[in-house]
């Protein structure tokens, strides 16, 4: 069972369905959740009072159970509900709940809040007056914890459906769901902690986890490291700092192909002068490259298409990224080599696969079962997927990031950890989680440049 799944509403039904029906009790289930979730909420809050907001389908029925546990562990705990308990299990859990049941919308505030309203059932957005309702409880308490999901936002796409606080806490209840980490909602949900329910779950998709990096095997030479090589184009600092992050990120040589010789930088990295695209040509002729870089500040201009064709020709294992992802998505001969890693951030993904329907989740894997290529779809929330239909999400990345260069940072590290695994959708994993981790290591306002110097610690972080 894993702690990384990523359950849509329908999956997450399916799960407790089967689990049901191999035996657990329905409502057995929801004294788990509840209790859990209880744990949770008592462990950071202890004996402080809680308003329990009760919504009329099993999200409320949680709310109920953990009224009851809270209780008996001493907390004052008061149960506001909206509407009448729906279901069997939420009826039961009502039921062995002896307090009273105070109304909603009059229910006057609290130390703590804790939002059981909706979770994975919400069908459209909150009514104006409960949202309002809603967000001035908890706004007004110290702190906040949101059962399963906000309510109010989607529990598929992240879309948010109302007016939604910001939580303090967000308990996931079974498994995570996209919510947790997609955009909008991801940011409301505040901390997040998953509450398992030790019940089998099946789902391709998977929250990002930390990569288990290994040191180079003890025989290991430059070139059994692997060999990246970057192709440069009119804007020489790009495929600088792709060059230095693919340097630092495990790989062997890091050789950058471009018109510039720069006179600073790291002199670890082979710079060859290269004029056209046929000296291009000739330099790619070297079987030693095992990852080939195209894209950071290559240009959109001829020379730059003719540049992208040499490299798309050379059958090396590539990484795209900024202009060869912009010159793909308009010239229509130019064609992705399966097997490639793109890295798209929204506009560049728009002109490459459309506007796709559905989560930024279904947009990833219609665009990398359709090209054959991993997708890294880059933004607050970065999701990678591969043509077989694994999906990772990153949904926690620093906001710092918003800044110029970060993404060629990435571009160079992806190349580097292609290098070095020679798997597409694993290097990318692995590059976007060191890069998060590089731009939390350097705290705020920082320049992609200085996401250079953190990328040793966190590859150290995870040997
Ligand atoms: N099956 C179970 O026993 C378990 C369910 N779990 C909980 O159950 C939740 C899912 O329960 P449900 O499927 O009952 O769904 P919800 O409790 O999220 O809400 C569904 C109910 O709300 C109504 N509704 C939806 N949107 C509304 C809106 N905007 N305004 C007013 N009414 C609205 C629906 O018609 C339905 O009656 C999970 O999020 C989780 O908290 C967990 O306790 C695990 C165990
Ligand atoms: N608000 C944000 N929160 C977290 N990460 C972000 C945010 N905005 C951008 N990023 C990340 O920063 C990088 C920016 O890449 P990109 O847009 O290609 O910029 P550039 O082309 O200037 O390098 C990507 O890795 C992206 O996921
Ligand atoms: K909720």
């Amino acid at each position: 069972m894993s702690v990384d799944a990523i359950l849509t509403a329908a999956q997450m039904r399916a799960a407790e369905q089967a689990a049901f029906d191999a035996g657990v009790e329905p409502y057995a289930l929801m004294e788990r959740a509840g209790r859990t979730a209880a744990d949770i909420i008592w462990r950071a809050g202890h004996r402080r009072d809680l308003l329990i907001l009760c919504g009329p389908g099993n999200n409320g029925g949680d709310g109920f159970v953990i009224a009851r546990v809270m209780r008996e562990r001493g907390v004052p705990v008061r149960v506001a509900a909206l509407g009448e308990s729906r279901t069997d299990s939420a009826q039961r859990a009502k039921a062995a709940w002896d307090g009273p049941v105070e109304d909603m919308m009059t229910a006057a505030p609290a130390t703590q809040i804790v939002d059981a309203l909706f979770g994975t059932g919400l069908s459209r957005g909150l009514d104006d007056a409960v949202a309002d309702r809603l967000c001035a409880l908890v706004n007004s308490a110290a702190a906040s914890y949101a059962v399963d999901l906000p309510s109010g936002v989607e529990s598929d796409g992240g879309a948010v459906l109302s007016t939604v606080p910001s939580f303090g806490v967000t308990i996931a209840l079974g498994a995570w769901k996209p919510a947790h980490l997609l955009q909008p909602a991801s940011e409301l949900c505040g901390r997040l902690i998953l509450a398992p329910l030790d019940i089998p779950l099946t789902s391709d998709v998977q929250r990002l986890s930390a990569p288990h990096l290994t040191m180079p095997a003890v025989d290991a030479h430059k070139y059994s490291r692997g060999l990246v090589a970057v192709v440069g184009g009119g804007m020489a600092g790009a495929s600088l700092l792709a060059s230095e992050a693919a340097a630092r990120s495990g790989a062997g040589v890091v050789r950058r192909l471009a018109a510039d010789i720069p006179g600073g930088g790291t002199h670890a990295i082979i710079h060859r002068k290269v004029m056209h695209a046929d000296a291009l040509a000739g330099e790619l002729d070297d079987q030693r490259i095992v990852a080939l870089l195209v894209g950071p500040g290559l240009g959109l201009d001829a020379d730059a298409r003719a540049r992208l064709g040499v490299a798309l020709d050379s059958g090396h294992p590539l990484v795209l990224d900024a202009d060869a992802l912009t010159l793909l998505g308009k010239d229509d001969t130019l064609s992705i080599p399966s097997g490639a890693i793109l890295t798209p951030h929204e506009g560049e993904f728009e002109r490459l696969f459309g506007k796709l329907p559905d989560s930024k989740i279904d947009r990833a894997r219609a665009a990398a079962k359709a090209s054959g290529a991993v997708i890294v779809y880059k933004g607050a929330d970065s999701v990678v997927a591969a043509p077989d239909g694994r999906v990772a999400v990153e949904g926690r990345a620093s906001s710092w990031l918003s800044t110029a260069g970060t993404g060629d940072v990435l571009a160079g590290l992806a190349a580097g950890r292609l290098a070095v695994t020679c798997d597409p959708f694993r290097a990318a994993c692995e590059a976007v989680w060191l890069h998060a981790d590089a731009a939390w290591r350097c705290r705020p306002a920082f320049v992609a440049d200085d996401l250079l110097g953190a990328l040793p610690a966190a590859i150290a972080a995870r040997l």
